[in-house]
């Protein structure tokens, strides 16, 4: 419940920051709440765990997906596993960073923000000979929102 009521507090923020990067503030944005509450925002958390596996290329961590929702907060063990496609090419390793959280953007705010902030496509191999635990936490707007791109971030100027 902590941790829950921790990455709630985390992932508000971490919006307001983003939206404020595309100059929308919490006021052009009405689900956001008058306070940047984000009322009724729907979350859920994976707890993960991959059994080690002596041959990694013959088993399925996880397979490659984005997620569905505004973004992820993910907490990674010491163990590695999580990969990223980069420039839609190449796989990339994201290394565990002690005390360190990965924000993956999710496909509701790569809508949300026309492509600016694109959701990543992420996998997870297995490990040879260690186990790997991984808690993420899923945040999205409340279910009655309807996600669509930004007014300010459609239109002629954008088109050029
Ligand atoms: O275990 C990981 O590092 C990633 C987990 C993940 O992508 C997910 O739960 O959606
Ligand atoms: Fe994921």
């Amino acid at each position: 419940m902590q941790y829950e009521e921790a990455m709630e507090k985390l992932a508000r923020k971490l919006m307001l920051l983003m939206l404020a990067s595309l100059r929308i503030s919490k006021e052009e944005l009405k689900w956001a709440g008058p306070r940047g509450e984000f009322k009724g925002a729907c979350a859920a958390l994976h707890l993960n765990s991959y059994p080690s596996c002596p041959n990694p290329d013959r088993a399925m961590g996880l397979a490659p997906h984005t997620d569905s929702t505004l973004l992820t907060i993910l907490y990674q063990s010491s163990i590695s596993g999580l990969q990223v496609l980069r420039e839609g090419a190449m796989w990339e390793v994201v290394h565990p960073l002690h005390g360190g959280l990965v924000i993956n953007v999710g496909d509701l705010l790569h809508i949300l923000s026309n492509g600016l902030y694109p959701s990543v496509l992420h996998r997870v191999l297995v490990n040879r000979t260690e186990q790997r635990f991984s808690i993420a936490y899923l945040y999205g707007p409340s279910e009655d929102v309807q996600i669509c791109p930004h007014e300010k971030l459609v239109g002629p100027s954008e088109l050029e």
